[in-house]
């Protein structure tokens, strides 16, 4: 009997973020809650009114928004959103230790670890190219982040520091006055505004990729548990199969504890994966234009 160990997940299950931004943004034109908060901040001061057309600002600038979720300051946004990446590395290090798709132990046989080993290596290497993406998109790309270039080169800058900036000398090196002006963060970090060009959503991106890295990973991990535990159930064709084959090579004799941390490390990935879905869904409504979330996903 031959069933794959690691089905891989369907790309049509990609489409549940079209579909997330989709219902998010209708969700936003419809809702009377997120018309009342678009409202109350476009009734806000002119001076807190935001010129640019990025709508991310306009429409959420009241301090304390009707939806909590809608706050930048909600414990979700600043506990899990702000260091997602560490919450996704967290997740993934305990797939790789926990989950017997990629854990080589000593009852396996050699052919059996190489496998896992090699799986091990494998995931490891999708995990450092989307951490790169992620870096270089969003933290660091030879100075400011490529999101943060795209939006200087659609016109975008950082409005009230420049104003300055011509008035006074910045101080500093060159170097140091580039990075002032050309990243968001140092932008908002320096009083400046950060308004005029085509803002992708740092959020929206991250999200995306940090949870169908997970997803993937956890439905190839997943799959192979499953398997091998309805093998086990299976005595007699469990022995007919061969320890070299990569297909079946299934922890037949996994220590009995190790069962729980599988199961935890499932669930912790999952847990990300859903909250992840959640504030992807809350960005869509409450933050950012149509086209500034669907051009980073
Ligand atoms: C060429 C450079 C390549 C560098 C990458 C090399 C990859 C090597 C592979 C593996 C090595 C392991 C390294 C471990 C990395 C651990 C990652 C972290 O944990 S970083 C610390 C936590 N920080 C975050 O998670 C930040 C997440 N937040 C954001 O990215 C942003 O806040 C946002 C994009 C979500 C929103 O932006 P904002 O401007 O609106 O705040
Ligand atoms: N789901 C969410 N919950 C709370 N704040 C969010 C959010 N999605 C985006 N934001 C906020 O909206 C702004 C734009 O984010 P992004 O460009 O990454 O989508 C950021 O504000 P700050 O930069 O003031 O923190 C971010 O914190």
């Amino acid at each position: 009997m031959a069933t794959p160990t690691r089905p891989a997940p369907s790309p049509a299950a990609l489409l549940i973020y079209p579909a997330t931004l989709l219902l998010g943004s209708l969700f936003s034109v419809i809702s009377p809650v997120a018309r009342a908060t678009r409202d109350s901040s476009l009734r806000l001061p002119k001076s807190a009114a935001p010129l640019a057309p990025s709508l991310a600002a306009d429409l959420h600038l009241s301090e304390n928004p009707v939806n909590y979720f809608a706050r930048k300051n909600n414990i979700f946004n600043i506990y899990f959103v702000k260091i997602g990446w560490l919450w996704t590395t967290v997740a993934f290090v305990s797939l790789l230790l926990f989950q017997p798709a990629y854990r080589a132990s000593s009852s396996l046989s050699q052919a059996q670890q190489q496998t896992r080993v090699r799986r091990a290596l494998q995931a490891f290497l999708r995990y450092a190219i989307a951490t790169t993406i992620w870096y270089l998109m969003t933290q660091w790309f030879f100075g400011p982040a490529i999101i943060d270039r795209s939006f200087l080169v659609t016109g975008g800058k950082c409005e009230e520091v420049m104003e300055r900036a011509g008035k006074m000398d910045l101080g500093g090196s060159p170097s140091t006055q580039v990075e002032t002006l050309f990243s968001a963060a140092a932008c908002k970090a320096a009083g400046g505004a950060w308004r005029g060009g085509h803002d992708i959503s740092g959020h929206v991106f991250m999200l995306v990729l940090a949870t169908a890295l997970l997803a993937h990973e956890a439905v190839g991990a997943g799959a192979f548990s499953a398997f091998s535990a309805s093998n086990r159930a299976d005595g007699d064709s469990a022995r007919e199969r061969k320890a070299s084959d990569p297909v079946v090579s299934g922890p037949m004799n996994e220590e009995p504890d190790s069962g729980l941390a599988r199961k935890w490390s499932l669930r912790l990935v999952w847990g990300v994966v859903g909250l992840g879905w959640w504030m992807l869904f809350m960005t869509a409504i409450w933050f950012h234009t149509w086209l500034e979330k669907v051009s980073c996903s």
